[in-house]
Formats: structure tokens, C-alpha cells, sequence
């Protein structure tokens, strides 16, 4: 103990010595010119800046800046960097991520076009007795301040501010659960006045699960990434941000599935259009106007929608006098009455695609599908409106290997070459959908392994002579006009809907090997 306080006796006395050398050499008259020396070189640093703040509530109302600073903040390079900053985790309402964001009162470094900025979030407790509100306001007054130099300012400030509201828009959309809106029924609105409703989109299809060939997937998927990116190449070419394509194919064959990997690949919300429920072009405008940017809108089974053989209602084709007046372009919902006065028209629905309405937003994709495709009016088809078509085929071999990993869990080289050779002779000869594939797969997924691919290929074998048998029944009725092959068709549909169904499909297989 004693020595400790000898210790401290000796540091004592070497201050006192080193005070009275300072007070020797820095007189009170040079420490006065040194302090303000400092002053007004802080004075200089400061104004060399400027500040802004941004409270979270302007007024009464909430500062939406504020939420898009807090989002943007949450992904900036330098917190990711994590530079010994505190952050804060948050969950929002109706979203299934984790966000973080600055914790109260300190700072974060930001880079914009090679410029430094710094952030503060500033948190005071709210004095009691302020400004009158008529909502109760937080007991925290919580705001951004933004640092930034003067002489960056006037280029910088509003386009790194529109990138913060970009950049959280973009956030909050991918942090939320996207949605599936359908229009209501009769065109009419839902209680907050709005012709969609919605509930989350939870579809499981991706392009990975995707059974059709590998290379085109890689070109629809390339296809999509390119519009996605290609804000500046449309508003350059001076085009509407919008894209068609046109999903056709027999039933089964993956249309609704290729929709929703789509929605999934791009993180868009979907719009499944109802067209029966629709009676009027003006009523079809409303609805393409309450859609919002990075959305699907889809109208499946076009053909059975509408009625799109002409494109003017007022230049019917004469009537054979023993049919009903129906008008030529009509919902199919629409009762006849109904259907004389209002009626979606082609033109209306050409309108909707490439018109002046369509460009109303940003960033939107329309989907059509149809099981006849040679249905369709050519200007529906066009490009700029139907800019990609897909066929949707038979379940190729590629596409079953996709769909026996999917279902079985067995990878291509997990199988014995034979039985790889017998899958592929029997799903050509089979031409069957990917939805009967799937059902034969489903079927056989409790089964061992090795089992459960002998039994589905049989199973598959089997169904190739079924549709054989079927083939030859197409052949004779080969000899038919086409309006009576279709009547044919449709007789066997009643008579027996699934041996009608691979007829079908049989035929428009052939029709696109010939292609
Ligand atoms: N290409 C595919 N890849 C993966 N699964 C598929 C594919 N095609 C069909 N299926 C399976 O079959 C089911 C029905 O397919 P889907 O509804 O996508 O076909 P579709 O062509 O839209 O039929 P429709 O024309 O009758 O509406 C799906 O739930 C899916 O499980």
C-alpha cells in the first residue's frame, strides 16, 4: 500500500513540472490564439456541409422519406459492411423478412456516385405540452439528418433521393407477400371501392420445377431478365414498358404453371383477369388502370373468354336465319340482352394490351393462354402485343427427367442406363402431358425407388398404347371436314372425356412436329 502511494506522490510531481513547462512555453496569450484557431477551423468544416433533417413526422402526417431512408439505410453498402454500427432488427406487418436498420442516435457512411454522405439517426424524447395534434404522437422524436458537401449538394441531392425511394420501393416489395388479384364479380367494386381482390400468392412453381426443355426455360428466363433490367432501353426506343406473351398448348401441359414460375422468377404480384365477369371496354380500362407496376396480368383461355373473330361490333357477319342474333365480339357472361348493348370488343381488348390506356403504368407483362391457338385474330398475335410465343408441348423426355426428380427425388445419373433408354423410347411414343406424368409420378412416390420408376414406366408404356389405339381412332376420322372432326371430338369428350382428351392432344402434338 505504501508503495502505491509513493507512486502517485511521484506522478503528482511530474505533472506539476510538465504544467509549469506548458504555462512556460504557451503563454495565455498563445493558448487564446490557438483556441480560436480551432474554432474557426471547425467553423470552416461545418459550413462546408450541408444538413438536412428528416423527421418521421412532418406535422401530422408521416414523412414517407423517413420509412424510405429507414428502408434504404437497412441494405446500404456500409452497414452491410458492418463498420461496428448498431443496427436494429424490425418486422414489418405482412412480410415474411427480417429488415435491420440504424439504431437510435448513431451514424452510418454512405457512398453515392463516388460522393461521401453521412447519416445520423437522432432520437429525442418528445417535450410534453407541444404543438396540438389530434392523433397521439410517439413520447420519441425520431429523425434522420443527412450530411452532405456543400458543393456536391445541387447535382447530387435530388437524384440520390429519388435512388432512396427506388431503392426502398424495391425493398418493401420483396420483403412483402406478393398478391393474386382476381376482379370482382359483375365488374362490381370490394368494400374500399376497388375492382381487384386480392390474397397472397403462394404458388410453388419456379422454373426449376418446370417440366419442359432445359434450353428454352434458359430462354424465356433470359427473356424476362432482359425486361426487367430494361427500364432505360425502353424509355431510349421510346416504348411502352410492357410485355406479351402468349402461352399455348393442350391442357395440362403447364400454362398455369409457367405463370406462376414467372411471378415467382420476377417477385411480381398477379393479375388474373376474369374476362366474363367484364362487360364493357370502359370497364376493362378501369381495371388496367388500378393494376400496378411489376405485375402479371393474365387472361387464361382467351378463346373461351371471348369471342375474337372480328374486330369492329358493328360489322357482323349475316346470321343463318335459324341462329340466334349473337353479337360478335361478347363476353361469353353477358346475357343476351346484355350482350346488344355492352361488349368487350376486340379492339377494346387490343386497347388494353397496346393502346394509350396500356401504358398507364410501369413495368407490366401480359400473359394470354389458349388451347387454340389458330383461334386467335393475327392482331392479337402480334408482336408488340404477344411479343413471345411458347408452346406449352407433350412431356418430352428432358421435361420427365425434371419431373421425376421433382416427384422421386432420383437425379439423371442415379439411373441404370436401360431404364433411361426404355423412359425415353416410351414418353415419345407416349405423348402425354406433364400433368398425367405427374399423376403417374405421385402415384408411385411412397414406393422403393427403383420400384416406383419400373411401375411408372410402365404405367407410361401402357398409356403409349392406349393413345395408339386412340391415334388410329384420329386417323379415321382423318377423312372428316374439320368442323365435324372437332363435333367428332366433342362426342367423344361426352362419351368418354379422357379418351377424347388424348385424341385431342394427340392431334395438335402432330401439328407442332411438323412445325
Ligand atoms: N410443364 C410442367 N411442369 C411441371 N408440372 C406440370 C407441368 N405441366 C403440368 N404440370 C402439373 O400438372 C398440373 C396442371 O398443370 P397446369 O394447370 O399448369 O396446366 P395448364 O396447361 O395450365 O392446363 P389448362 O390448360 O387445363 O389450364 C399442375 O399442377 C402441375 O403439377
Amino acid at each position: 500500500m505504501k508503495e502505491h502511494w509513493t507512486s502517485l506522490a511521484s506522478l503528482m510531481g511530474v505533472l506539476a513540472f510538465l504544467t509549469s513547462i506548458l504555462h512556460t512555453l504557451f503563454p495565455p496569450e498563445l493558448r487564446l490564439v490557438f483556441l480560436g484557431l480551432i474554432r474557426r477551423l471547425t467553423r470552416n468544416f461545418l459550413s462546408s456541409y450541408s444538413y438536412f433533417d428528416i423527421t418521421e413526422i412532418d406535422g401530422v402526417s408521416t414523412n414517407e422519406l423517413y420509412s424510405a431512408v429507414q428502408l434504404y439505410l437497412s441494405k446500404s453498402a456500409a452497414i452491410s459492411a458492418g463498420c461496428g454500427t448498431r443496427l436494429s432488427l424490425t418486422r414489418q406487418v405482412n412480410s415474411s423478412a427480417f429488415t435491420y436498420t440504424l439504431s437510435n442516435n448513431d451514424r452510418v457512411d454512405d457512398w453515392f456516385q463516388g460522393k461521401p454522405v453521412v447519416w445520423e439517426h437522432v432520437v429525442v424524447p418528445r417535450q410534453n405540452g407541444g404543438s396540438f395534434s389530434w392523433r397521439p404522437l410517439p413520447d420519441e422524436k425520431r429523425g434522420f439528418t443527412l450530411r452532405i458537401r456543400k458543393k456536391d449538394r445541387a447535382a447530387l441531392l435530388p437524384k440520390y433521393l429519388d435512388h432512396i425511394m427506388e431503392t426502398a420501393a424495391e425493398i418493401r416489395r420483396r420483403s412483402q407477400d406478393r398478391l393474386l388479384y382476381t376482379n370482382t364479380r359483375g365488374g362490381g367494386m370490394d368494400p374500399r371501392g376497388h375492382p381487384w381482390e386480392s390474397v397472397p400468392f403462394k404458388h410453388p412453381s419456379t422454373f426449376d420445377t418446370l417440366a419442359m426443355d432445359p434450353t428454352r426455360k434458359e430462354e424465356i428466363m433470359a427473356d424476362l431478365c432482359a425486361f426487367a433490367n430494361g427500364k432505360l432501353f425502353y424509355e431510349k426506343a421510346g416504348r411502352a414498358w410492357k410485355r406479351g406473351y402468349l402461352l399455348y398448348g393442350p391442357p395440362g401441359t403447364g400454362k398455369s404453371s409457367m405463370i406462376a414460375a414467372m411471378a415467382n422468377f420476377l417477385r411480381y404480384d398477379v393479375y388474373d383477369l376474369e374476362l366474363t365477369e367484364v362487360h364493357t371496354n370502359s370497364e376493362l380500362r378501369k381495371l388496367l388502370m388500378k393494376t400496378t407496376s411489376k405485375s402479371i396480368i393474365v387472361i387464361e383461355d382467351i378463346d373461351c373468354s371471348l369471342n375474337l373473330s372480328n374486330r369492329n361490333p358493328a360489322r357482323k357477319k349475316p346470321m343463318p336465319l335459324n341462329e340466334p342474333p349473337v353479337p360478335e365480339m361478347r363476353s361469353n357472361a353477358v346475357g343476351m340482352d346484355d350482350a346488344l348493348t355492352k361488349s368487350i370488343t376486340l379492339s377494346g381488348l387490343l386497347n388494353f394490351t397496346d393502346g394509350l390506356w396500356s401504358c398507364c403504368g410501369n413495368e407490366r407483362i401480359f400473359v394470354f393462354t389458349t388451347n387454340h391457338i389458330e383461334k386467335l385474330d393475327p392482331a392479337l398475335l402480334r408482336s408488340g402485343r404477344m411479343d413471345m410465343h411458347i408452346f406449352m408441348s407433350y412431356c418430352s423426355f428432358p421435361a420427365l427427367k425434371i419431373l421425376m426428380r421433382n416427384y422421386l427425388g432420383i437425379e439423371e445419373h442415379e439411373f441404370d442406363n436401360g431404364i433411361l433408354s426404355d423412359l425415353e423410347e416410351a414418353i415419345g411414343k407416349a405423348e402425354i402431358t406433364p400433368a398425367d406424368v405427374s399423376e403417374i409420378l405421385i402415384k408411385n412416390r411412397c414406393l422403393e425407388k427403383c420400384e416406383a420408376v419400373i411401375k411408372s414406366l410402365e404405367a407410361l408404356k401402357c398409356r403409349a398404347n392406349k393413345s395408339k389405339v386412340i391415334g388410329n381412332v384420329a386417323v379415321k376420322t382423318k377423312g372428316l371436314e374439320e368442323g365435324e372432326e372437332e363435333e367428332e371430338q366433342e362426342k367423344r369428350a361426352l362419351e368418354s372425356p379422357k379418351e377424347a382428351k388424348g385424341t385431342m392432344v394427340g392431334c395438335i402434338g402432330k401439328e407442332e412436329k411438323e412445325e
